[in-house]
């Protein structure tokens, strides 16, 4: 096996976990689960499209290792993380007899993680899980930090728990199958990394961000790491989101409001709703006079190098008003008494908190952006 391993580690007290990230990491599932798990019993959750390529190879490394792997595969997509499903999920895993020994492994992508360890969080009051991603997105973001849940009818993931995995396995080269659409809506999450608070990865994504997507293993690893280990930085210090933890919410406010009316069927992904909510954060910056335009212009130019979506106007939902936007985003998890806390900018690399942005200076952003978008 090829071993330029990396190992991140996540401090909470007793939640701490590693984030073991390289090429073929997967062959060693089973030397790094076992010591961690309380029963040699392991129930893996995947999906249609991740569990073909994957599971019997996991189930593989772990069975070597004396582990015993029973599965559940659920659809792919965003969809599947509704309650429907949530209930389904928890009824087949109980099923089967699990104990509180029992650990659940999430592998696939984002959907499979945040609803497994909702899952994992849930049953029998709680047992333990792991996370083997497979998305870019999954691997520099929802995976770590231990943010698990569903979306309901009034948005997206407001179901939910706080709930650490165990451990966090990324293996890089699991990217080789992913589609680029895929790979690109991750990259979102990626560049928001370098906007919220270091303009020179920033600068180093407009260098190599092509050739990362293109393949390059060694560019993506680093990437991945750097994106981990700024996200572990930011969940040690602020676990539960009372503050500094809100800033990885950047374009989350924007982009959750335009899931809720066009996402949740696969017309847009998550990170490319995040692509389109992180140039709204800067558009709406610059139109208030927080921030200078030429950065939110430098944004896009390399999101759109890369091919990724920036504005409303490719999408296939065009319902949209300024006040039913601004309804959804009432709905965010950062209001607080009525107010949305948003994540503005004052240039790349310098996000912060407000709590405010005036209803009637967003509805003109809005009114604006969406005047532009039908032209
Ligand atoms: O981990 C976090 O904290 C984040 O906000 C990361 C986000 O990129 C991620 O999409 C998260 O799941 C969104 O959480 P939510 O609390 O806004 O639903």
């Amino acid at each position: 096996m090829t071993t330029q391993q990396n190992t991140l580690h996540v401090d909470l007290d007793e939640r701490s976990y590693d984030i073991v990230c390289g090429p073929n990491v997967l062959e060693k599932a089973g030397e790094l689960f076992a010591p961690l798990l309380k029963s040699k019993r392991v129930v893996i959750v995947s999906d249609s499209n991740v569990a073909p390529l994957y599971l019997d190879k996991l189930c593989g490394f772990l069975e070597d290792a004396g582990l015993s792997c029973e599965s559940v595969v659920l659809p792919a997509g965003e969809a599947t993380k509704s309650i429907s499903n949530f209930e389904k999920l928890l009824e087949d895993i109980l099923a089967m007899g699990i104990e509180r020994g029992t650990s659940l492994v999430a592998l696939g992508g984002g959907v499979i993680g945040d609803i497994t360890g909702f899952a994992a969080s849930a049953l029998l009051r709680g047992i333990d899980f792991i996370q083997v991603p497979t998305t870019l997105l999954s691997q520099v973001d929802s995976s770590v930090g231990g943010k698990t849940g569903i979306n309901a009818k009034a948005g997206k993931n407001l179901i939910g728990a706080f709930h650490q995995p165990r451990l966090v396995l990324i293996d890089t080269q699991s990217l080789n199958s992913l589609p680029k659409r895929e790979l690109l809506a991750g990259y979102a999450e990626v560049v928001k990394y370098g906007l919220l608070g270091d303009a020179e990865f920033f600068a180093w994504l407009e260098e190599n961000g092509q050739a990362l997507i293109d393949g390059d293993q060694e560019l993506r690893r680093e990437a991945i790491l750097k994106s981990c280990a700024a996200k572990a930085n930011v969940v040690a210090q602020d676990e539960k989101e009372g503050g500094v933890r809100a800033l990885l919410n950047l374009g989350h406010t924007f982009g959750h409001a335009l899931e809720k009316e066009c996402g949740y069927g696969g017309d847009l992904l998550h990170g490319e709703a995040v692509s389109i909510g992180m140039v709204m954060a800067f558009e709406f910056c610059a139109q208030q006079g927080l921030c200078a335009p030429e950065d939110g212009e430098r944004l896009k130019k390399h999101l759109v190098s890369l091919g990724m979506p920036v504005d409303l106007s490719s999408l296939p939902c065009q319902d949209w008003t300024a006040e039913l936007l601004m309804k959804h985003m009432m709905k965010d998890k950062k209001v607080k008494d009525g107010k949305v806390t948003f994540v503005l900018v004052r240039a790349i690399g310098e996000a912060y908190l407000s709590r405010e942005v005036e209803d009637a200076d967003l509805k003109t952003y809005l009114d604006d952006l969406l005047k532009r978008s039908k032209a």
